[in-house]
């Protein structure tokens, strides 16, 4: 655990040595690490108790979507907002809900994605009317696992304060529907175009919609992470998605649903998905936050292009192909 605050936590030992604890000792180490049990007067036996409530959320049957994963983006938001260049740019109160909306953000995920639901016409797509459903879901989850008894880990936060961070909370979470993707990416490469011309090195961004678009982009940017981390736990990460998009590839099939075009294993290709993956979604993500924090998430850069060259390295061309 001394390596809390590194890129690249091997989160899969801490999987092992916690007994399938993760998300409750990552989160817990964190806000040790932030003295924030002490600044927002949170009691360690509630805070165990509620992240332990919400771990137990998670569905340890999903490869991926599972509490290692929440860790795993917890951990690395923890990361990214310890950049220098971001340093006294956001309040801890700000951080918090950053760190809180990371471990929360999957709660109870299905294993299914949006389109599944909707198509189907699930009880979750029912409630929520087929917008953002799944981040919904787990808002709503997380909020409502806060009531129970000794659980609510803000009890000792202004009215004030539990109001902000509630809101924060729900703009991080929503922003993680990966239909927000595109829009997302365009606010933030604004964002970093104009303040490339502001003076001073560290950022002040002093209106509401500025900071929480950079906290919606960490938390996305700590979802989308995978690929850049060491190629040991990238490839593991590799496995787990794809056995669980397989999974309702598999679904779809049975159903008689078109099945998505990365969900069918008879028919995708792992090296292409990836390379795929990191062209037209994480690297111009990537590359825009690396802006935004430079020089400090440049390390992060060159692990994505080597990561994205061993996958297009692995790309089996057939002749016919050349
Ligand atoms: C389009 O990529 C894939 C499709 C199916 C299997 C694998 C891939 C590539 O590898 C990864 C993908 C994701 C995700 N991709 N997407 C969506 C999928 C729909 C298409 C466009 C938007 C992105 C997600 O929502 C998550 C976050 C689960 C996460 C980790 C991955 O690798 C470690
Ligand atoms: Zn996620």
């Amino acid at each position: 655990m001394k390596k809390i605050d590194q890129w690249g936590l091997e989160v899969f030992e801490v999987n092992q040595l916690t007994n399938g604890r993760p998300l409750t000792c990552v989160t817990y180490m964190i806000l040790q690490k932030r003295n924030f049990l002490e600044t927002f007067k949170i009691p360690v036996p509630t805070l165990l108790r509620y992240i332990g409530t919400v771990e137990k959320h998670y569905r340890k049957e999903n490869y991926y979507h599972n509490n290692i994963h929440a860790a795993d983006v917890a951990q690395s938001v923890h990361v990214l907002l310890s950049s220098p260049v971001l340093s006294s740019v956001f309040t801890d109160l700000e951080i918090l809900a950053a760190i809180f909306a990371g471990a929360i953000h999957d709660v109870n995920h299905p294993g299914l994605n949006n389109q599944f639901l909707i198509q189907t016409m699930s009880e979750l797509a029912i409630i929520y009317n087929d917008v953002s459903v799944l981040e919904n879901h787990h808002l709503a989850m997380a909020f409502k696992l806060l009531q129970n008894d000794g659980c609510d880990i803000f009890a000792n936060l202004s009215k004030k304060e539990r109001q902000s961070l509630r809101k924060m909370v729900i703009d991080m979470v929503l922003a993680t529907d990966m239909s927000k993707h595109m829009s997302l990416l365009a606010d933030l490469r604004t964002m970093v175009e104009a303040h490339k011309f502001s003076k001073g090195i560290s950022l002040s961004i002093n209106n509401y919609s500025d900071r929480i678009k950079i906290l919606q982009c960490c938390v996305h940017c700590a979802d989308l992470s995978n690929p850049t981390k060491p190629l040991h736990l990238y490839k593991e990460w590799v496995k787990r998605v794809l056995e669980e998009c397989w999974c309702q590839g598999d679904k779809e099939r049975n159903l008689g649903l078109a099945v998505s075009p990365m969900m069918d294993r008879h028919s995708v290709s792992v090296e292409k998905s990836q390379v795929g993956f990191i062209d037209f979604i994480v690297q111009p993500l990537w590359e825009t936050w690396a802006d935004l924090v430079y020089p400090d998430a440049n390390k992060i850069l060159d692990a994505l292009q080597e990561n994205r060259d061993y996958f297009n390295s692995k790309i089996l061309t057939s002749p016919s192909m050349e």
